[in-house]
Parts: C-alpha cells; structure tokens; sequence
C-alpha cells in the first residue's frame, strides 16, 4: 500500500509554478493576481481561503481577499464581481462557495468572467471542459488527476465508480477519467444517493472516488484488494482533545480501507492540498493567457 501525499505533490507543484514566475518576472511580464471573494465567516471557508492566499505568497503571486458580511446584498456582491472583471490586474477570481441563502450561487458564477474563472464554475467553461476543448478544470478533479500523473499511476482500461454527483467534483471527476488521455481511458460508473447496488459496484473498481460528503462512508468491505482509494471527503467532526475541538476524516474509513489498497489518498494531506495547487496553475494559465489541454 502507498500513500499518494498530496503535501508533496502540491509543494512539487507549487516549486514548479514558482520558478515560472521568476521566469515571467524576469521577462517583464505581469505577476499572476488572484482574486478571492469570502462572504460570511463560516469556519471553513476562513481555512480554505487563507491557505489559497498564503499558497499565492509563497510562490510569489499576487492576491487580493475581498470580505463581506454574509448580509451583503446580491447587487453589490455581483457590482464587486463586475469591478474585478474589469480590473486588468486580476488574472482569476474565486467566490469562495457556499454563499448565503439570499444570493443566487448560480447569477454569481454567470457574472465571473469566463477568462477569469479558475475555479471552472462558469458555464461556458463546463461547456468547454465537456467538449474536451482548452479551459479551466475545476480545481478538486484537477488536482486529483495531477496527483495520478505525478505517482504515473496507469488508469488505462480500469473500472473508476466515482461516489458523488456534484458540479464541482463527482460529474467533471467522471469526465475527466473518461477521457482518452492519461490519467483517464477509464470506464467510468457514476453513483448518487439513488444508486441502487453500491456496494457491489464499488467491489467491482479499480479507482474508488469518494466524494459524498459523509465521514467514514467507504468502508473495507466496499473495497476490492489492490484498489485505488481517491478520498475527497473534508468532514469536521467534534474533538475535544483538540484544541480547535474538531478533527478532519475523510469520506472513506481510513484505517480499514488503507490495507486493501494499492494506493490511497489521505484527509488531511491528500485531495484538499491538491485543490490548492490546481488552482494556483489555473491562475498562471490564466494570467499567461493559455488553458490546460486534456482531451
Ligand atoms: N469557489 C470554491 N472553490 C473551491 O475550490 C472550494 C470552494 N469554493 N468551497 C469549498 C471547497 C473545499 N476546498 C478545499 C480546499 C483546500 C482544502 C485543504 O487544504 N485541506 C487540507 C486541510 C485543511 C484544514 O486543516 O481544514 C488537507 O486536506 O490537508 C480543503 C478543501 C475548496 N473548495
């Protein structure tokens, strides 16, 4: 069984992109610029944007966080979207999701421009990722497909059942796997809550991606022997040992699942720092004007 370490992958990454930049500053050319937008103070979200602004520091980015309070009006949420737009300094924006119940998650994403979109949420850019053309991945799928490519984990002609249905993981997961390109070449079963058979579906994968949401849902007895174990699960779950008085578990049960496995990815230290580090290359393929190829 191995480890797929998402610390080292995204620092690896991370080195790339920062000797890239030395690169573009040495040309003259503009610093990529990240702009993050975080409405509210969920927990959460205050973690995962401070580490996409700290990540930006360290390999010499540029970033600006724009903070609302939750009550922010729809208008001027959108107002400030707009103004980013137009700002030619900012290279990508990000709205931090999930948004407040008042504001349209969907008005929001359709204001981003689709050349600044790194997170690949618009829908011109789910267009494009589904016709297998140029453009921003979301985040989460691409950084799992960096982390195969890196340990050169051959996916050709495997089974993925891929758990979750979600915009932003399950559906563009399964695409991607299924594409003829390596990482991908994959058969590919998608499964939700309505799937009926899951467990016998699961036993039939080689790659089992698990994105549902749920802590500890995967356990050994979903999982064939030498199974590839993709856990996209972040779930805090109460901890009064520790100081924060929470801890991070995965949508898969680690330490059953792990054993079976070939390889397995784990929370904290897998997907979630993968994400970062998809993101940060979307940045620069924005702020050079260029969008990853995967056919
Ligand atoms: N517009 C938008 N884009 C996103 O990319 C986006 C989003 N909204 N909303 C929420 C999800 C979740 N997400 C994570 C990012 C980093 C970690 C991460 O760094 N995880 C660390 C631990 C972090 C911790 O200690 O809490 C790890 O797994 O080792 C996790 C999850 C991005 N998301």
């Amino acid at each position: 069984m191995q480890i797929l370490d998402g610390k080292l992958v995204s620092q690896a990454t991370k080195d790339l992109l920062a000797k890239k930049v030395t690169e573009l500053k040495a040309l003259g050319k503009k610093t990529p610029h990240l702009a993050a937008i975080l409405v509210g103070n969920d927990g959460a979200s205050e973690t995962y944007v401070a580490s996409k602004v700290k990540s930006c520091a360290e390999i010499g980015y540029n970033s600006t966080l724009l903070r609302f309070d939750a009550q922010i009006s729809e208008k001027h949420l959108l107002d400030n979207i707009q103004m980013l737009n137009e700002n030619a300094d900012i290279d990508g924006i990000l709205v931090q999701l999930p948004l407040p119940k008042h504001i349209n998650e969907e008005l929001v994403i359709n204001t981003i421009d689709p050349s600044k979109d790194v997170d690949g949420f618009h829908p011109m850019n789910v267009g494009k990722m589904v016709s297998g053309l140029p453009t921003f991945i979301p985040a989460t799928p691409y950084g799992i497909m960096l982390m195969l490519e890196h340990y050169n984990i051959d996916t050709k002609g495997k089974h993925a059942v891929v758990i979750g249905r979600s915009h932003i993981v399950g559906t563009p997961m399964s695409i991607l796997l299924s594409r003829n390109a390596q990482p991908g070449n994959c058969t590919v079963t998608l499964c939700h809550s309505q799937t009926k058979n899951l467990k016998e579906l699961c036993l039939q994968a080689d790659i089992v991606v698990a994105a549902i949401g749920r802590p500890n849902y995967v356990t050994a007895d979903m999982v064939k022997d030498g199974a590839i174990v993709i856990d996209v699960g972040i779930n805090r779950i109460e901890d009064s040992s520790k100081k924060s008085g929470f801890r991070l578990v995965g949508d898969v049960k680690f330490d059953e699942v792990a054993p079976k496995c070939s390889y397995i990815t784990p929370v904290p230290g897998g997907v979630g720092l993968m994400t970062i580090a998809a993101l940060l290359k979307n940045t620069y393929n924005a702020a050079i004007g260029e969008k990853e190829h995967l056919n």
